[in-house]
């Protein structure tokens, strides 16, 4: 079977946001600062307090120069102005430590956030990003979002207020200097306001850079054999090479951009003290002020300088941010299966579905779910179930989880599905009935649609016409989380994750218990491979459990999908990289599991499921016959051509 194939994701998909069409990334932006505002205002008004106790140093200042001039003693004044300084630079310091500090809660949060969401994309959506590009949005795009948000909100509103409150006291000392200096500070305006747009588009083509780089990184090292083996190193690293060079082309131009606005607004306030010292000079030549004034006032401006460039470069980094926002943003409007989990400390867990069902589960086992309909529902540790209907009506559901009365096992009901909209379709009206236990295989031509079953029944996409049922019930109405908990899927290349043999085993299992975890083991035939290791349950496996053969891999998903318990299992090629004695001892495991469960096995190698209680002959997307392997050899001309190259026809 065709593992699901990772098609090239079409222009303007939000995993791949369109150039010149970014998400509103300021709005993006305000949600993530919106929890934050408490600490945030926090180390605004800390700053602010300090700044506030900088521009009363002037005042002192010329208090001191006053009583200088007169011949007073001005030791008083000094020890103010020392004062003022002292508390206002650790005020500042400690202003701009609380917003770090919530720049760090702020990033984390994101980042809680993007991976939770990350994780509960649809396959469908998944299949269509590029992995590196989502990882970098995870580290890179929340990283800059991090470096750039104390700077912005700490010019947005120390610097604001600072700016107004300075702008005031000058114009108390002298409004013809403050016409002076307003014209400098338009001029800064209208500059910031040219640049600062083209500084955004320039980050977020960064930032894209850096994601095409992840990608293609992900791309190498997830063939990283297949690379070597092919000789594509240069061609890969070429690849990286460019999208490194995209990176440094777009960083170079938000630079530019942004030297530009820092260079000219650096140079119209220096011309601006010149101009204010100039003017000043003649003013108190022709007596209009006094010295001291003019020296309050240059030192006003002294402190208004750094906070128009800060202001400046606050949107700047504004527009990073937004840049960075819109990015995480994206892929926040990505389709997810919509689970909520709250894990409480007493081990209670709270999940509300996507489909709006509520559940309860208790450390003692039982699981309380109310469902959108109302039917409320108690399943014991014991797999016992009460039900109540929403009508009042009582009910008993079976261990099996079959709806007292309903058809056990699995259905499909003239179900039609295509991957993609305006793509041909897969699957044309499939329709066979599956009973509750025993062995069914799914047979047929490479692209018939085998894969696709399992795919459907996990819920990974909707069928867009007809209907899958397990147990009765259209597979829609299942919690999605119950639903994949009853069903054991041995995917066709049997991805193992890194980490250790336990952690792959136990992946997804609430705690199993030694007694299943060795009966698993046990039934994979895992347990002496398990002695074998230097550590073993322990011993990691590498990345993609690249220090297990193919076959033990097979084996680790197998055993797996056991340890759940299935209610449903699902082996898709399952056994496809065993040695014969290691096959065939596994044949008899999931037979022997058929008894009770229902089994359903996609194969290509008909020898494998010859015994099987039922075959379902798959051709072009329709199901052509189903019957036993003696009937499909008396009456089905594909299974016997399949059978006969197979030498399997007598
Ligand atoms: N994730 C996907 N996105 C788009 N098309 C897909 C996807 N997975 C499979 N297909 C297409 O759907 C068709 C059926 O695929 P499926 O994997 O179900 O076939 P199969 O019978 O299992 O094939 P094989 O025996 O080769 O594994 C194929 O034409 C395949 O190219």
């Amino acid at each position: 079977m065709t593992a699901p194939a990772a098609p090239a994701a079409p222009a303007g998909t939000a995993a791949h946001p369109e150039p010149g069409r970014p998400r509103s990334g300021h709005r993006a932006l305000l949600e993530h600062l919106r929890p934050q505002r408490g600490r945030l205002t926090a180390g605004v008004v800390t700053g602010l307090v300090g700044s506030v106790l900088g521009l009363a140093q002037p005042l002192a200042a010329e208090r001191v120069v006053d009583d200088l001039g007169h011949g007073r003693p001005a030791a008083g004044p000094v020890v103010v102005l020392s004062l003022l300084v002292a508390a206002g630079a650790v005020l500042v310091g400690l202003g701009h430590y609380l917003l770090q500090c919530s720049a760090e809660s702020l990033v984390r949060t994101a980042r809680c956030r993007l991976t939770d969401r990350i994780l509960r994309l649809r396959v469908c959506v998944v299949e269509r990003a590029e992995p590196g590009d989502l990882i970098a949005r995870v580290t890179s795009d929340t990283t800059l979002l991090r470096q750039t948000t104390p700077l912005m909100v700490a010019a947005a509103v120390t610097g604001t207020l600072v700016t107004v409150a300075t702008v005031v006291l000058m114009g108390l000392l002298d409004a013809v200097l403050l016409g002076v200096t307003l014209t400098v500070v338009a001029l800064v305006a209208v500059l910031v306001a040219v640049v600062a747009p083209r500084i955004g588009r320039a980050t977020r083509g960064t930032q894209e850079a850096v994601g095409r780089m992840g990608a293609a990184l992900e791309r190498a090292l997830g063939a990283f054999r297949t690379v070597k083996a092919s000789g594509a190193e240069r061609q890969e690293t070429a690849a990286l090479h460019r999208a490194a060079e995209e990176a440094r082309r777009a960083g170079v131009r938000a630079a530019a951009w942004e030297a530009v606005s820092a260079t000219a607004s650096a140079v119209v306030v220096q011309v601006s003290f010149l101009v204010v010292l100039g003017v000043g000079g003649a003013r108190v030549a022709s007596g209009d002020i006094r010295v001291s004034t003019l020296v309050a006032f240059l030192l006003y401006l002294f402190a208004l300088a750094p906070r128009i460039s800060q202001m400046a470069e606050g949107v700047g980094q504004l527009q990073m941010a937004a840049a960075a926002a819109g990015r995480i943003g994206d892929v926040e409007e990505l389709a997810a299966e919509r689970t909520d989990r709250v894990r409480e400390e007493d081990g209670t867990e709270e999940v509300r579905e996507e489909d709006g069902t509520d559940r309860v589960r208790e450390e003692d086992g039982t699981e309380e779910v109310r469902e959108e309909d109302g039917t409320d529902r108690v399943r014991e540790e014991d797999g016992a179930e009460e039900v109540r209907e929403e009508d009042g009506s009582d009910g008993v559901r079976e261990e099996d989880g079959s709806a007292a009365g309903g058809p056990l096992g699995v259905a499909f009901d003239r179900v039609c599905f295509g991957y993609r909209p305006g793509t041909p379709r897969v699957h044309h009206e499939v329709t066979f009935t599956v009973p509750a236990r025993g062995l069914t295989a799914f047979v047929g031509p490479s692209g018939a649609g085998k894969t696709t079953v399992f795919s459907l029944l996990e819920r990974f996409y909707e069928p867009d016409s007809g209907r899958v049922l397990l147990d009765g019930r259209d597979i829609r109405q299942w919690p999605l989380a119950l639903l994949r908990a009853r069903i054991g899927y041995v995917e066709q290349d049997a991805p193992v994750l890194a980490g250790t043999l336990r952690d792959n085993l136990t992946l997804g299992a609430a705690d199993p218990s030694a007694g299943d975890l060795a009966r698993a083991l046990s039934l994979t035939r895992l347990d002496a491979v398990a002695d074998r290791l230097p550590h073993g349950l322990d011993t990691d496996v590498g990345h993609r459990g690249s220090r297990l053969s193919g076959g033990e891999r097979q084996r680790v998903a197998l055993a797996r999908a056991l340890l759940r318990r299935p209610r449903l299992l699902l082996l898709d090629e399952a056994t496809s990289q065993l040695d014969a004695a290691n096959e065939a001892a596994l044949r008899e495991t999931i037979a022997d599991l058929a008894r009770d469960t229902t089994v359903l096995v996609v194969a290509h190698r008909l020898s494998t499921v010859t015994s099987a209680d039922r075959i379902v002959v798959m051709e072009a997307g329709r199901v052509r016959a189903v019957g036993t392997h003696a009937e499909l050899l008396a009456r089905d001309a594909l299974y016997r051509r399949l059978a006969r190259t197979q030498s399997l026809d007598r």
